[in-house]
């Protein structure tokens, strides 16, 4: 299967937290390609990566990078495909460096912008859009969110009977 997500990152460095993006989209076997495109470092092959992507049939890009994060924006402005950016947490500033450097963007430039390390829902965001146009894919994205639904219930009855004599104010209680 050729890849419909391209998942890029300012440096190897920021795999570990990328990996949970490739996760998500394995569990809805989405085919994605992995690589490292910096915008500081490597600035004429980011332009190409950018440029180039929808016409190598890519979907959706996800880009995650750390400090300075220019990376997401900077691929927003060169292709016409949905940019989700994932603001990498570096050692100073906990990742608000790299979420404000993704988040603000100017009119006219959209990032989808995810939580600080929130590769996971980067990478299901990815899912539902791809879903929006594929029926199977939207099926199994609502079994995903029943799944959720029902861990979230079985986490309420848990603690129910963990905290003996408070079960009768959840909205859960008497199921
Ligand atoms: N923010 C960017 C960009 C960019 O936005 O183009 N390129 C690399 N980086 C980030 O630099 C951090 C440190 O990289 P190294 O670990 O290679 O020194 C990484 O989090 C990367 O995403």
């Amino acid at each position: 299967m050729s890849p419909v997500v391209g998942i890029v990152m300012g440096s190897d460095s920021d795999w570990p937290v990328m990996e949970a993006a490739a996760k998500a989209l394995d569990e809805f076997e989405i085919a994605y390609e992995v690589d490292v495109v910096s915008a500081h470092r490597m600035p004429r092959e980011m332009i190409a990566y950018g440029e180039q992507a929808a016409d190598r049939g890519l979907k959706v890009i996800i880009a995650g990078a750390g400090g300075a994060a220019h990376l997401p924006g900077m691929l927003a402005s060169v292709t016409p495909l949905p940019v989700i950016g994932v603001p990498v947490p570096l050692k100073h500033l906990d990742g608000m460096d790299s979420l404000l450097s993704i988040v603000q963007m100017p009119a006219g430039v959209p990032v989808a912008t995810v939580s600080v390390g929130g590769a996971r829902n980067a990478g299901l965001l990815a899912a539902r859009i791809l879903a929006a146009h594929d029926e199977d894919l939207l099926g199994r994205m609502r079994e995903f969110q029943q799944d959720l639904n029902d861990q979230a219930t079985e986490k309420g009855k848990r603690l129910r009977a963990k905290v003996e004599g408070t079960a009768g104010f959840g909205f859960n209680s008497g199921k």
